[in-house]
């Protein structure tokens, strides 16, 4: 007879922004890549996906999955069976192993997934997505400490490649591995959170419109097509996994910034060696460049030292890193050229009044005072008032958390944060605040 209880289990999982970038795969079904690439998580107090999963054998019409509320058919995806299949395939050797554990494997399931930003607007929704579903499905499958966190991370890799980082928090390497069977293609952490709690991200919200080619197409075209791709995978990216590494190790937010800069202008590089060319960078992405590569000069010359540091995924919006103590000024020059943006200062950063919004204050914010001395203020143009339309204030945040897990009465976590209701459908939309 089937197991007439509900399990259920919620987690969140984390955003992650590449330092040194994923850019081509040597397998496309397994999701293995042509390099090793570096990571920061970002907090997922203010930017993450929340997944809940239930599993019961009253849910007759078998396997369900729901994404910001709406239907997706789970077997058009053979990403989301692959992550579903992996961990139902763990859990059911467990129970064959173990007599003693509820038979849970061939429950049918079902899975609600809410992302708190906008989703496929290169912010990055696929790895903190996939994360949260395999982080989710370990949990309802207590399939840790079976399971090691990067064993899961080579599950949630076959969701979508950059997701195998957002199962750890802090700085996280994806080593690409050899094995054509994927197994060493893993990610590690490098550096706890904690290690470096004081980096900090502005990110720049240029467009939150659905991007003109994906990551996943863009990426093919260039292993395709792109020389400089060859070059990158074979002498570029090796070298500066090295640096990176150092420069979390040693905190060095210098060659932490020289080294993020200079990998997200060679990915772009590839990105238009590709034929035809991709540009995912646009004017107003290119100005912020410009104007972090004057400050940052400037600040060379006075100090001997970067102060941001600029990176682009696959779209126009920057993520600007920063140490904390550099990001009230960080955010005072980008409200100066790019005005009125909106802004919510999450970690209330710049005291009271800070938080309002600035649609309709059309005047840019004031230079901010203790820039260095050589900094040429007319190195860019002060921009059309909404050139960029949002900027999001994080830092590096924690890997994914379980919220709830019950099996019928028993429960641990805070029952609220399930999005499945008793009937086994969506409850509702998240109530946390949507940024
Ligand atoms: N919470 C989620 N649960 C499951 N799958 C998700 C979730 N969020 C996003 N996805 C999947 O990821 C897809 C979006 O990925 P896509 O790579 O197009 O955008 P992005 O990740 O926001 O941008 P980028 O990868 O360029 O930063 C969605 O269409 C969906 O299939
Ligand atoms: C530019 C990137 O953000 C590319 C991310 O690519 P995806 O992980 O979205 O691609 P798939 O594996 O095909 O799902 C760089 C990075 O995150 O490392």
């Amino acid at each position: 007879m089937a197991d007439p209880k509900t399990y259920t289990a919620t987690c969140s999982a984390p955003v992650n922004i590449a330092v040194i970038k994923y850019w081509g795969k040597r397998d496309t079904s397994l999701i293995l890549p042509t390099n090793d690439s570096l990571s920061v998580t970002l907090d997922q107090d203010h930017l993450r996906s929340v997944t809940t999963a239930s599993a019961s054998a009253a849910f007759e019409a078998g396997d369900r999955l729901w994404l910001n509320g709406i239907e997706e058919q789970i077997k058009d995806s053979k990403r989301l069976l692959a992550c579903i299949q992996e961990c139902r395939k763990v859990r059911k050797s467990r129970e064959e192993a173990d007599a003693s554990l509820a038979k849970m494997s061939d429950l049918p399931l079902h899975i609600c997934s809410e992302n708190n930003f906008p989703t496929a607007a290169g912010l990055a929704s696929s790895a903190s997505g996939f994360a949260a579903l395999v982080a989710t499905l370990a949990s309802l499958y207590s399939l840790q400490p079976t399971l090691s966190t990067s064993d899961l991370s080579r599950i949630a890799r076959q969701g979508s490649g950059s997701a195998c980082r957002s199962l750890f928090g802090g700085f996280v390497a994806w080593q690409s591995g050899t094995s054509p069977d994927g197994s060493d293609s893993l990610a590690v952490e490098v550096a706890p959170k904690s290690h470096w709690p004081s980096l900090q991200a502005l990110i720049c919200v240029v467009s939150d419109a659905k991007k003109g080619t994906p990551s996943t197409a863009g990426m093919q075209q260039s292993v395709a097509t792109s020389p400089l791709l060859q070059h990158r995978i074979k002498n570029v990216v090796p070298g500066r996994m090295v640096e990176m590494g150092k420069a979390v190790q040693a905190k060095d937010f210098d060659l932490f910034a020289e080294v993020t800069m200079n990998d997200s202008n060679n990915f772009h590089a590839c990105a238009l060696d590709t034929s035809p060319p991709i540009f995912y960078m646009n004017d107003t992405s290119r100005a912020i460049v410009q104007l972090i590569e004057e400050y940052n000069r400037s600040s060379i010359e006075e100090t001997g030292k970067r102060r941001v540091a600029y990176t682009y995924d696959a779209g126009p919006n920057a993520v600007l890193y920063a140490e904390e103590k550099e990001v009230p000024t960080v955010l005072a020059l980008v409200r100066h050229y790019f005005p009125n943006a909106d802004f919510d200062d999450t970690f209330n950063l710049l005291g009271a009044g800070a938080n309002a919004s600035h649609r309709g204050a059309q005047a840019p914010a004031e230079l901010p005072s203790g820039l260095p001395k050589t900094f040429n203020k007319d190195i860019i143009q002060v921009h059309q008032p909404g050139s960029v339309r949002r900027l999001i204030h994080t830092r590096v945040g924690d890997g994914p958390r379980t919220l709830h897990k019950a099996a019928d009465a028993d429960n641990v976590g805070d029952e609220k944060e399930s999005l499945v209701g008793p009937d086994g459908l969506p409850l509702r939309l998240q109530r946390a605040k949507r940024v």
